[in-house]
């Protein structure tokens, strides 16, 4: 197999960390650099926790991209660096792999455009878990047959962006299967506001954010007499490293953006 040259945006991520060890331990995966926002021109093996890793920390993206001229940008970062990165990799030729969460629709559209042009691979994924694909598609199979559902995500209190970027998938892709909806009481009203959530084409979505927690979510349908309650949990950050190899050897092969494991995984 074809070594893939890879750069890792946000190394000293909870993230960062994982994908680094990742790529670092993955036979055809070069780790060529990383990007940061300090430490420029030094090792990473400088860095605590990354001892025997040399390759040079750059926190100049487009320097980094002019001189190591990756194959792939892994970035892990966050909203407004993610968007950023994933432009000027796309303006250099270098295929993104984006894990980051909380871009819009219309950055989406935007990026979409941006790849078509260039021609060349780009794979934006809210979740890279595979129980967290498989939760997401089990509700949209669901949704065929509850017309009702409310959306609650829980994650660590360190999180940027909310709702998650998996909690906006899984509305996406129920609201793709039912017909828009206005739940709840037709004269319901907030004594306390926000009491009933953020709403995505009227399907609730309620954030949770707690230390201890790492990154969980239930989707629960309600009908006639009943109730299913879909719920997947990541224990650990490992859980989303087999999406992000596979992300980046699928990349490899696109021509265009991808948004969602759920398109790539059957
Ligand atoms: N798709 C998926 O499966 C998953 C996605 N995520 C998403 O990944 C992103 C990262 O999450 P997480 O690792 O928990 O977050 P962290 O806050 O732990 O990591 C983000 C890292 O990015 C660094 N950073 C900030 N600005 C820059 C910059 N300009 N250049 C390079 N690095 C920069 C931060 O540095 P500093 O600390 O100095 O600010 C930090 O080290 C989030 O958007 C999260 O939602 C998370 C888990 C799974
Ligand atoms: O910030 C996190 O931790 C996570 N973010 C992603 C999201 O917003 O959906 C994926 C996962 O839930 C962990």
């Amino acid at each position: 197999m074809k070594t893939i040259k890879i750069v890792v945006a946000g190394p000293r991520g909870r993230m960062g960390r994982e994908a680094v060890s990742l790529v670092h331990n993955t036979e055809h995966f070069q780790l060529a650099a990383v990007i940061d926002r300090m430490n420029d021109g030094q090792s990473l093996s400088a860095v605590d926790g990354f001892s025997g890793i040399d390759v040079p920390i750059y926190t100049d993206i487009e320097r980094c991209f002019q001189e190591v001229k990756p194959d792939v940008l892994i970035d892990l970062t966050t909203p407004e660096v993610g968007k950023k990165h994933t432009e000027l990799a796309l303006h250099y030729g270098v295929r993104p792999v984006v894990g980051t969460t909380g871009f819009t629709k219309e950055d989406l559209a935007r990026l979409t455009e941006l790849a078509e042009d260039k021609g060349i691979g780009a794979i934006i994924a809210p979740n890279f878990a595979v129980g967290a694909i498989l939760m997401m598609k089990f509700a949209q199979m669901a949704a065929k047959y509850f017309n009702d559902v409310e959306i609650i995500e829980l994650h660590h209190d360190q999180k940027l962006d909310a709702p998650s970027g998996t909690a906006v998938k899984t509305a996406e892709l129920i609201s793709m299967v039912r017909p828009s909806k206005k739940q709840g009481h037709p004269e319901e009203k907030e004594t306390l506001e926000g009491a009933r959530g953020a709403t995505y084409d009227g399907i609730p979505i309620h954030s949770v954010r707690l230390p201890g927690l790492i990154a969980h979510q239930e989707v629960i349908f309600g009908g006639n007499g009943q109730a299913l309650t879909i719920r997947h949990d990541s224990f650990h950050r490992a859980s989303f490293m087999s999406g992000v190899k596979l992300s980046v050897e699928t990349v490899m092969k696109l021509n265009t953006l991808v948004y969602g494991l759920e398109n790539i995984i059957e």
